[in-house]
């Protein structure tokens, strides 16, 4: 399971590829987002983009779509200067799981994002994030690892686990101690809606082999990631990946103010459907976080201009040799839908 290493040789066979990775010194790197259906996630992924061009990345952000996404929307993301890379679904087989939340399902096509592999190295941040301080330094962390930030179990999305149930986290193992009953904790957690990963094609194949024989779980690929990567996770502190429940639940764990990258992920706290009514979403921290998405998103100094200077890279990664390596042939029994 371990990510392999590639080398340079497995590009000779694509002149495009090769000459990405020679002209530039150094191996490719870009951020990318995941966007499924038509609805308003969209603007999250506009907001992502602007606001990584507000602390000046130099890196594109790459949207993975699927089919489904509407036409309009990849030409607003195209506008606001994404790269946009549709994939194909991934249907996890079939297995009647209860997702917490019902929606998860489309995740498992995330897991596409292997196959990107004209990239070494790629930040992943969910639609739901916004990036407040340049975060380019993770892609100089040592490669062969997964780099992602623990999670927190205390929310209600956690009810149907064992660590919910005796009110354990991973946050403050000490306060409920794990029952040596019940053997072993459990490995470290990490949220999936941020993480820092190698593309590799033999990653991929064994990703989607895995999945074959991995009956879906609640946190969908979140879970699966989890158990793929266990012995590859290194966890990174949690001003990379904010899970906003950490401030009513772990407060002595954040600094407010040293935080970069922010997940609207708490229930009601999606910035573009905030209304300040769900539980602890009138929260002063919550509002300033909100407000401050806003801000970004409404700023229209950060839309995308032609004449901008481009991030790195930015003339090897037309459309025509984003091609990436062709699908291991693998059926899936598709899921119910779950929406
Ligand atoms: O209609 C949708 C729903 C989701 N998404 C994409 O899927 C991502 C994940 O959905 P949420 O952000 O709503 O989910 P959460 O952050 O609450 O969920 C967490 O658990 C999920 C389990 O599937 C994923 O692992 C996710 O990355 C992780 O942060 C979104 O950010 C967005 O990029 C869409 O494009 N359209
Ligand atoms: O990824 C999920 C999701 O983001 C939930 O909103 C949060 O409550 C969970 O802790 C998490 O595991
Ligand atoms: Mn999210």
């Amino acid at each position: 399971m371990a990510p392999p290493e590639v080398s340079v040789d497995v590009f000779t066979n694509t002149g495009g590829k090769l000459s990405t990775t020679l002209n530039h010194g150094y191996s490719k790197r870009a951020y990318v987002t995941f966007l499924a259906g038509t609805g308003d996630y969209v603007k999250g992924v506009v907001g992502l983009a602007k606001g990584l061009r507000k602390v000046k990345s130099a890196y594109r952000l790459v949207v993975a779509i699927l089919p489904d996404v509407p036409e309009e929307h990849s030409e607003i993301l195209r506008s606001q200067g994404c790269i946009v890379h549709e994939i194909e679904p991934i249907y996890p087989p079939e297995n009647h799981v209860q997702f917490a939340m019902a929606y998860f399902v489309i995740n498992y096509s995330k897991l596409r994002i292997w196959n990107f592999e004209e990239y070494s190295k790629m930040v992943y941040l969910d639609a739901d994030i916004q990036v407040f301080e340049n975060i380019d330094h993770l892609f100089d962390m040592a490669d062969g690892y997964f780099y992602a930030v623990m999670d927190c179990f205390c929310e209600k999305t956690w009810s149907h686990s064992a660590q919910y149930s005796i009110g354990y986290c991973q946050q403050c193992p000490e306060k409920v101690t794990w029952p040596a009953e019940m053997g072993s904790p459990p490995p470290l957690y990490f949220n999936a809606g941020m993480f820092v990963f190698e593309p590799r094609r033999l990653t991929y194949e064994s990703v989607l082999q895995t999945l074959r024989i991995t009956p879906p779980t609640p946190f969908a690929e979140q879970d699966f990631l989890n158990m793929f990567f266990q012995h590859k996770y290194k966890p990174i502190p949690p001003i990379y990946n904010l899970v906003l429940a950490m401030l009513w639940r772990h407060r002595e764990n954040i600094e407010l103010e040293k935080v970069k990258v922010v997940h609207y992920c708490a229930a009601g706290s999606k910035p573009w459907r905030y209304t300040g009514k769900e539980v602890n979403m009138d929260r002063e921290d919550i509002k300033m976080l909100v407000a401050k998405w806003w801000d970004v998103y409404n700023d229209e100094s950060l839309d995308f201009k032609a004449e901008d200077p481009s991030p790195e890279g930015e003339t090897f990664l037309m459309p025509s040799i984003m091609a990436s390596m062709p699908e291991p042939e693998i059926s899936y029994i598709p899921a119910p839908s779950a929406a």
